[in-house]
């Protein structure tokens, strides 16, 4: 099929490659001029593994990117992959999203053909009728068929070409039988290879599925966060317990990992959104609320147990890991970002080290240090704080013997207690 994907960050550019290794015929549009050159020179415009083969593989064959929305109309489907960032009180700003899906419309106002404009972005279910509107003002009265579907994705930052490629389920929201059926034949190739379940149901539906998703899997985190402080109070090693509880199948061993919380850019603004929205309804979610407050307090006890050990004051103290998760150089919403904040604030000389994220949190934070490995990091250092769970702080050792004070303060629990150092994990 002929496929456009407006937006190629994140989720546009894994969708974009993934589709045309799935043998569509891929268009990606993007207003940032240098994304497109970036696609065309047959370069992932991020950092996510498997994606740069993919786009290399593909570019110049069936893929290839525009800033233009002019051929739009010749394709059989549209997918907008458009940012939909926080704002203030925790809603979503959908103007990003609604400026794509009045362009794309635009460009189906003289369309023939039917067309199905495929919301991929996460947008809670009220705002749906945004895009209709913004489509539907652009499109007129095109004389063929313009619908809105939606299909959230559910892939993870740092896997993303493998979880989109074999998903546990992929989600329809359709609004008639050939909205569906567009969406069947998009995803033929990868279903007829993959055994996913395929949740077919309507558009507002299947944003809640994707709301509640990660509602739920943050909201584990902050449970075995809360369970793991109490663990911590008692000299009782989370891990061990969380061990032990994720054997019960109605628990589930994944997404039990304690530590300085999640960060990233959808559980923070999906949770915030879905408590926004059902605000607005009349409606205060609690346990989602307590869910971002326990989030949001682990990267100050993670702090506050640094104290414990190390007057910060004019001292240096390496951070290691910027990025909000390993494999990836996305640092929105990273833990990162409140433990360096808390670390200007006690008057500490911040040196960071990620092996792939320092240029996105040197834009957050241009003065602080910032070095090419953990060891050059430690040197000198008086403590460090983990905050990603990158592998190779986990084989990090005569390295510490470098520190001016080894104290090294675990968020993740990836460094291995050894001799010579201070370790102080955050829940064990
Ligand atoms: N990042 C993830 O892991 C992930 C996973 C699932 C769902 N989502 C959701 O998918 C959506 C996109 O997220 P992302 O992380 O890929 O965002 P992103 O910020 O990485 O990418 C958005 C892209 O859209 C482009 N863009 C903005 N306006 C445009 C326009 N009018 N026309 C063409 N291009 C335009 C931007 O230049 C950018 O390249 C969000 O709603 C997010 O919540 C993200
Ligand atoms: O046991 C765990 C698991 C994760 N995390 C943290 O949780 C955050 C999110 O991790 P993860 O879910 O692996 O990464 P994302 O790429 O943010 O993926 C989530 O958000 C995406 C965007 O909506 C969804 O598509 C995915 O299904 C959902 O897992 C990170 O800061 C992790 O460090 C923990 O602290 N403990």
């Amino acid at each position: 099929m002929n496929i456009n994907v407006v937006g190629s960050g994140y989720v546009g550019t894994t969708l974009a490659a993934c589709l045309a290794d799935l043998g569509h015929d891929v268009t990606a549009i993007d207003i940032d001029e240098d994304v497109v050159a970036e696609l065309n020179a047959g370069r992932a415009p991020i950092h996510e593994p498997g994606l740069d083969e993919l786009v290399a593989e593909h570019a110049g064959e069936n893929l290839r990117a525009t800033t233009s929305y002019e051929n739009v109309a010749e394709a059989d489907a549209t997918f907008l992959a458009i940012q939909t960032p926080s704002r203030e009180d925790g809603s979503i700003d959908v103007a990003p999203l609604e400026a794509a899906a009045e362009m794309t419309g635009d460009a189906l106002a003289d369309a023939e053909d039917d067309h199905l404009v495929i919301v991929k972005s996460t947008i809670t279910p009220p705002k749906i009728d945004a895009v209709r509107d913004a489509v539907a003002e652009g499109a007129g009265e095109a004389a063929g068929r313009v619908e809105v579907a939606t299909n959230p994705e559910f892939l993870r930052e740092g896997t993303a070409v493998e979880d989109f490629l074999d998903p546990q389920k992929v989600v329809f929201g359709t609004d008639s039988e050939w909205a569906g059926a567009v969406l069947e034949d998009i995803y033929a190739p990868l279903l007829a290879d993959h055994d996913a379940h395929v949740v077919r149901t309507d558009p507002e539906t299947a944003t809640m599925i994707k709301y509640a998703n990660n509602a739920f899997l943050a909201t584990k985190i902050s449970l075995i966060n809360d369970l793991g402080n109490v663990c911590k109070e008692f000299g009782i090693d989370a891990y061990e317990v969380a061990d032990a509880i994720g054997l019960d199948d109605r628990i589930g061993e994944r997404f039990l990992r304690s530590g300085v919380g999640w960060g990233g850019s959808c559980f923070p603004k999906d949770v915030a959104a879905i408590i926004a929205a059902a605000r607005e309804s009349g409606y205060d979610p609690a346990v989602l609320e307590a869910a971002v407050e326990v989030n949001d307090r682990q990267p100050e006890r993670l702090l506050e147990l640094f104290d414990e050990h190390v007057d910060a004051e004019g001292k240096r103290v390496a951070v290691l890991g910027l990025a909000f998760k390993p494999g990836t150089d996305d640092t929105r919403n990273s833990r990162a970002i409140p433990v360096i904040e808390g670390l200007q604030e006690r008057g500490a000389d911040v040196v960071g080290y990620d092996p792939v994220a320092t240029e996105n949190m040197r834009d957050r934070f241009p003065g602080i240090e910032y070095v090419d490995s953990a060891g050059e990091a430690l040197e000198g250092a008086s403590g460090a704080l983990v905050v990603t769970d990158w592998d190779e702080f986990g084989a990090l050792d005569e390295e510490f013997d470098a520190m001016a004070e080894p104290v090294v303060v675990d968020g993740r629990r990836i460094v291995d207690r050894r001799e010579g150092i201070t370790y102080e994990g955050l829940t064990w």
